[in-house]
Parts: structure tokens; sequence; C-alpha cells
């Protein structure tokens, strides 16, 4: 059955060329899924391989948008509809410069296993652009968010398509794009997740994705006599996903020796202060370094560009970018006895890293499992706004709890069913694509 895999591969690499991310992704979902076509060969007969890595619409479009000295500029904007076989489709937004149709495409192909592996019933998406808010005023992030839902309204909506935040785009953002879209169909209805508490949002959809990353880690852990208490942990990043792991890491007793940004990391072996961190990046806007300046931070130290996995760790959590730990990162991790590996980031490790990962026999999570939280709490803020009800914090943790743990054991058997036992990324990508393949397979050739 490998050779349905490489035949699909080979049609794909020939037509995407230019599209490095999206075929990295491809790649190794579609290589480590390959034993499955052995059980299922209605699953080649139906050419479900072929049609999974087709999106079903990918929309590209101007986001035109007034600055602050009254220049005009121009943004491209995206969105991946890619699966829509086990529900509306949904994924987040991203606004970052280094957006393309390459980027977008792998981080909605990721999404459809990841809402899959969710067990709630949502496909697959993702959008954005190349508009970067990084240092832009709130007056200009409202002006391109408010052009760039001029166009995307009309192809979303809350049974079609319900987007969320990603990199670069949070509460601020979800607001502004919020605001635009109930003005332009006159319906305050649930279109995007990550909604403010005020206007229908979901407490713990902020702190999801990185409280899930340490709930499906705590689990691993124990079925291994294992726990994160006293264990040393490096976090990349220091956005929305890195916050809430490293926070949640410190409740179960670790320490949090560094965090970073796209400039340097700091790092200090007392521990860091999130709380610092918090305030620098969620209410400041400001860079990591900065938090030198704050009281009680004589420990620590930062350093400019540097490789944030040259720290020594017990576990390391990639919460920051794609292809932010490398292969000759990886070795030094093995090398410094690094045992687990879990990505709060979507494909933060090269395909080669992961292979250091595997041959080194660390645990390894990866991003589609163990980031799955926050889109999960997403769906589970479009539970609630349906149902005109707001869970308690406490109700809706534990719900994310559970999920979080059921994901766990869920790709655990699906690696040992097909003999890859504790090889989470076949146990993953498995467990994820049998639901999607069975749902396009009963609903016919659409
Ligand atoms: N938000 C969510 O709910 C979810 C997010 N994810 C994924 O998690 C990752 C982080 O997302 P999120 O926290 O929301 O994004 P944020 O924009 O909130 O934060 C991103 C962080 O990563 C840093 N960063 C970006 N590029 C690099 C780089 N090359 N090297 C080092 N640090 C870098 C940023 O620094 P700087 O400020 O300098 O750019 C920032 O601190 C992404 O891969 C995203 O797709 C996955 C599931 C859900
Ligand atoms: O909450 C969501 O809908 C999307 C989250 C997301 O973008 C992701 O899981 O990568």
């Amino acid at each position: 059955m490998m050779s349905y895999v490489k035949k699909v591969l080979s049609d794909l690499k020939e037509k995407n060329s230019s599209q490095e991310e999206f075929l990295q992704a491809a790649t190794e979902i579609l290589e480590s899924i390959a034993p499955v076509f052995e059980k299922h060969p209605e699953f080649q007969e139906n050419a479900i391989l072929e049609r999974l890595v087709e999106p079903e619409r990918i929309i590209m479009f101007r986001v035109p948008w007034v600055d602050d000295n009254g220049k005009i500029q121009v943004n491209r904007g995206f969105r991946v509809q890619f699966n829509s076989a086990v529900g509306p489709y949904k994924g987040g937004l991203r606004f970052h410069d280094s957006v393309n149709l390459s980027i977008m495409k792998f981080l909605a192909f990721e999404q459809i296993l990841k809402n899959s592996l969710t067990e709630m019933s949502i496909g697959g998406a993702k959008g954005g652009s190349d508009f970067n808010p990084k240092g832009r005023s709130d007056g200009e992030v409202m002006r391109f968010c408010q052009s760039f839902m001029d166009e995307l309204y009309r192809h979303i909506g809350p049974n079609t398509d319900i987007p969320a935040g990603d990199m670069g785009v949070g509460g601020r953002e979800v607001g502004f794009l919020f605001g635009q879209y109930k003005k332009l169909v006159d319906g305050h209805v649930a279109v995007l997740t990550g909604a403010g508490l005020e206007f229908g949002g979901s407490l713990v959809r902020k702190e999801a994705t990185g409280y899930g990353l340490i709930y499906i880690l705590d689990e691993a852990l124990k079925m291994r006599n294992e726990t994160i208490k006293g264990k040393n942990i490096v976090v990349s990043g220091s956005g929305n996903v890195a916050i809430y792991a490293a926070e949640k890491a410190e409740t179960y007793g670790a320490k949090v020796l560094a965090m970073c940004d796209s400039s340097g990391y700091i790092y200090d072996n007392n521990g860091i202060n999130v709380d610092i961190v918090k305030e620098i990046k969620e209410v400041k806007r400001g860079r990591i370094k900065d938090y030198l300046k704050y009281p009680n931070t004589e420990s620590a130290q930062y350093v400019e560009g540097g490789i944030i996995w040259n720290v020594k760790c017990d576990i390391a959590l990639p919460c920051a970018t794609q292809n932010e730990l490398s292969e000759e990162s990886a070795k030094i991790l093995a090398k410094n006895n690094t045992k687990y590996v879990a990505e709060g980031a979507n494909m933060p490790s090269t395909n080669e890293a992961v292979d250091v990962f595997l041959k080194n026999n660390m645990l390894y999570l990866p991003g589609k499992a163990a980031n799955a939280g926050g889109v999960a709490t997403s769906a589970l803020e479009m539970a609630q706004r349906s149902s005109r009800i707001q869970w308690t914090f406490e109700e809706v943790d534990a719900k994310l709890k559970t999920i979080m743990v059921n994901i766990y054991h869920n790709i655990d058997n699906a690696a040992k069913k097909y003999g890859f036992e504790g090889n989470y990324v076949v146990g993953a990508n498995i467990a994820g694509f049998l639901k999607v393949a069975n749902a396009m397979l009963a609903q016919g050739v659409v």
C-alpha cells in the first residue's frame, strides 16, 4: 500500500512544487498513515487520499486599508477551507508577515486531523494575512480587520466556517473582526470563537491551548509512572500558547527555565516569573528582553538571537512557530537527556528533528494532538453559544482535561493497534485520519 501513498505524494509534489511547508506536513502525514490502506482497501478504491490532499476551496483576496499616516496599504488575505466531511470548517486566522499559501495549506491540512482527534464535529480550515499587527496602533489593526472581514464575511457562517485566533490574532483582533461581521450581516451569531466574554465567548478559551498541552503531557507521564512535578521545562515563544503552558506547568510543580520571542530568549535557573511575561506580552505588547527591567529578575539573563533549545531541560515545549526546532537542536536535546517533547505550536519540529526524537526513544507528542485543546474549547464555546448558556471556568476546564486525556489514549491505542507502540506521529495521524476517511466514504464522491 506504500505504493498508493507514494503515487499520491509524488503527484502532490509535482502539482505543488513551491509549497514547502504544505509538502512537509503532507509527507509526514501520508507516510505515517500508509499501514491503514492494508486494512482498508476501500479507501484507495474511493480515492480518499487523492481527495483529502486537495482543498475543497481556497479563497484569496485583496485587503486594502489606510494607515495612521493616511497611506494606503495592501495586504493579501486567505481562507483555505480544506475539508468539511466531519463538520463545518474550523480553524484559526494568522496575521504574520510570513503568511503565504503554503503556510495556510499546511496549517489547514493539519487542522483536519487535529479537529477529528477532538471528537467534536468540526472540519478543517485556516486563514490569515501577511499583515503583521506588531507595532501597529489599535486604529490601524481595527481598520485592517474591518477590511479583511469586508471580503471574508461572505465565505463564513456559524454553520459553514467558524474562524478563530492564531498567531497575531488574539482577543483584540477577534473583537474587531466580529464587530465588522455583525454589521455586515446584521446578526449576532457565533461566527468566530475566542470571542470576548461580554459577547458570547467561553471561559478558558484563552488558556485552553497551553493548559491542554500540559494536561495531555501529564497523562502521558502518568502512564509512565512519571510526573511533571520537579521537572525543568523550556517553553519557546511568549504568546498565547506559551504563556498558558508555562503557567499551568508551574502549577504542576515544574520550573520554567526559559522562554523567548523572535528576537531572543530569557533564561533563569531559579525559574521564570510567568506573570511578568504575561504583563509584557498581553498588556504592554512589548519584547521579552524587557523582562530584565522588572524587580526581582536579577538572576535572569537575556540572550539576543540565541537558540533556546541549547538550554538543558527535562521537557521541551515548542510553542512558537513552524520549523523552530531543527535536527541540530533535536540532537542537542537528546544529548542533554531531554526525555519529553510536547508541541504547543503547529509543526514546530522539522521532520528530521522528529526522527531524532523517535530514534532516541524520547516521548514525542505532536502538535495536532498536543495543541488540540484550543480548538476543542472553541467547539465548547460554540456549544455554549448555541444553547445560550455559560459554563463556569471549572466546568469548561474539566471538559478540556477530559478531551485531552481521551486524545492521549486514542493516539496511544491507534499506535499500538498498527504495531507502532509509543510512536504518536503514527498514532495521531491514523486516529485523526480514520474518522475523516470514513465520513468522506459515507458521503459519496463530493
Ligand atoms: N492560539 C491558539 O489557540 C493556538 C495556536 N497554535 C499554534 O501555536 C503557535 C503559537 O501561537 P500563539 O501563541 O497563538 O501565537 P502568538 O502570536 O500569541 O505568539 C507567538 C509567539 O511565538 C514567537 N515567535 C514567532 N516566531 C518565532 C521564531 N521564529 N522564533 C522564536 N519565537 C518566535 C512570537 O514572538 P514575536 O512576538 O517576536 O513574533 C510570540 O512570542 C503557532 O504555531 C500556532 O499556530 C496551535 C493551536 C491553537
Ligand atoms: O480555535 C480554533 O478554531 C482554531 C485554533 C487553531 O488555529 C489551531 O488549532 O491551530
